[in-house]
């Protein structure tokens, strides 16, 4: 790939066109449609901060309800049980269930933080 095959890749698409016939009746078209993607994928970051909120808010009590039991913060059974669901979810919803698993993991590593927190401090 030459430079400047790297340098038309990276030019912001929503960037006023300069080059080329048609490339300024094309730019408008190009910037409303990408403003009106980019207000949804606000919107959707914004639900998955509540969705994740939420689900934050159930675990504390999970941890505090564990701690209070002397259970363990981890419980890799039930772990298993729901990879193995979210990465069904994400293949019917055509997400790659990899990432699902990823994502999963990711979360619940932070509250098994959170437990054995709760758990030292109780
Ligand atoms: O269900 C539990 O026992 C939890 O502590 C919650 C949770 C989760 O975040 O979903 C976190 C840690 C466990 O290893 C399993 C699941």
């Amino acid at each position: 790939m030459s430079d400047s095959d790297r340098t038309e890749q990276r030019r912001d698409p929503a960037a006023p066109a300069t080059d080329g016939p048609g490339a300024t009746d094309r730019a408008p078209e190009v910037r409303d449609e990408l403003e009106r993607l980019r207000a949804s994928i606000d919107n959707i970051d914004a639900a998955v901060v509540y969705m994740l909120a939420e689900r934050f808010k159930c675990t504390q009590r999970v941890g505090r309800l564990k701690a209070e039991h002397q259970l363990p913060p981890a419980d890799p059974a039930r772990e298993g049980r729901q990879i193995a669901r979210l990465r069904e979810l994400a293949t019917e919803a055509r997400l790659d269930p990899a990432f699902a698993e990823k994502l999963l993991n990711f979360v619940i590593a932070e509250v098994i933080r959170h437990h054995e927190t709760i758990a030292r401090e109780s």
